[in-house]
């Protein structure tokens, strides 16, 4: 259960301002009821929501509009602004939620989406520049989430680098729910599993530090069975989760990925829940475990009130955790490879 004093608002004297790109598209029609109900940002904070989406999509975001409207939600202010244009979206805004690019669909490779999404992340980077509050935090959750939150960073220089941040908490609460499942244990049981790297089939799902009340912190890979288990099947399943869900639903996953957001956002800007829980953000390396600079990569952090994270930079990595990092680390670079050689020609 979420502690009241935890979610104390942020601005008690005013709403707080949340742009939403791809606000007609589907993860959006889950995460705006969370953002408008108080579920993320506290029960007492009011909520302005300014929404973007392409010029097509006005009909349906007209209609998601009269949805917030016909809600009644108390902390939401009316009207809420909806538009095409992302200098009117972003303006004022403290934080930045970006879903706006086209999902992969069946037969699509994920580098398929580099190019397609790489322009959108350069003019709304731009758009950001121009019109965004210094001090806004960003997330990006449009795919490829990594490459596309370095992108955006490349073009937007008025936000500092570590405000610029992707979504890998929909990862972390997969491993998180199916190593409850696998001890039959309460997910809120279930403490700081890792993601590490990429958003993608090369992320490293990593149970090292994960504990529970009956499994204590260095014992996870045993009780899961150990290292060839892990490899064989626990890894896989969380690596190809998304995929997974995409040959069933013939979508992409959008109930887990807003609440995830949600997830995220609340404990970048409240805090993580304790002092030494540890959760998965995708942001700009500092050079911890070898990662090179500047590289979006998800990592292990800790959060405090007021949109502060640090990365936890002392876990000791062995051998067998070591070569997954180094898989996914070597996939990161060849997309920011191809992500300079797009924005080179961008420019
Ligand atoms: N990082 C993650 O964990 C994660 C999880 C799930 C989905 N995703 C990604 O999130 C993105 C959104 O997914 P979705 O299911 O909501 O897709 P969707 O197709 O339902 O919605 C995307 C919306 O973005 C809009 N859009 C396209 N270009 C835009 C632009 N330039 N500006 C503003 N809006 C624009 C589209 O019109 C559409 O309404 C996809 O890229 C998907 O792959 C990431
Ligand atoms: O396109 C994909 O494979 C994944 C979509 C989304 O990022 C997810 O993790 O569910």
């Amino acid at each position: 259960m979420e502690s009241l004093a935890r979610l104390t608002p942020l601005y008690p004297d005013r709403a707080l301002i949340v742009a939403v790109t791809g606000a007609a598209g589907q993860i959006a029609y889950s995460l705006l009821p969370l953002l408008a109900s108080g579920t993320v940002f506290g029960p007492q904070q009011r909520i302005k929501l300014q929404l973007l989406d392409v010029p097509a999509a006005e009909s349906v975001l007209k209609g998601v509009c009269c949805e917030l409207e016909d809600g009644a939600y108390p902390l939401l202010d009316h009207p809420v602004l909806y538009t095409s244009v992302a200098d009117e979206a972003f303006a004022g805004a403290d934080i930045v939620v970006l879903l706006g690019s086209f999902p992969r669909k069946p037969g699509m490779e994920r580098k398929d989406l580099l190019a397609k999404n790489g322009t959108i992340f350069r003019d709304q980077g731009q758009a950001l520049n121009r019109v965004a509050k210094a001090d806004a935090h960003v997330i990006v959750v449009g795919n490829p989430a990594n490459t596309n939150a370095w992108t955006l960073s490349q073009f937007c220089t008025k936000i500092p680098k570590e405000h610029i941040t992707a979504l890998a908490r929909l990862d972390h609460n997969r491993l998180k729910s199916l190593v409850a499942r696998k001890l039959d244990s309460a997910v809120s049981d279930v403490h700081n599993v890792i993601i590490w790297g990429n958003h993608s089939a090369t992320q490293y799902p990593d149970v090292t530090y994960a504990y529970t009340p009956q499994i204590v912190q260095g014992k996870m890979r045993a009780a899961l069975g150990g290292d060839s288990q892990l490899a064989s099947e626990v890894i896989p399943l969380i690596q190809k989760r998304g995929a997974e869900v995409l040959a069933l639903r013939k979508l992409s996953s959008a109930m887990s990925a807003a609440k995830a957001i949600g997830d995220h956002l609340r404990d970048w800007m409240f805090g993580t829940q304790t002092e030494n829980e540890i959760v998965s953000m995708i942001v700009p390396s500092d050079g911890s475990y070898g990662i090179d600079k500047g590289l979006m990569f998800a990592f292990p952090v800790q959060c405090h009130r007021g949109g502060k994270y640090r990365i936890v930079s002392d876990l000791r990595i062995d051998d067998f955790s070591r070569k997954y990092i180094e898989t996914t680390l070597a996939e990161l670079r060849s997309e920011r490879e191809e992500a300079m050689r797009l924005v080179s020609k961008m420019c």
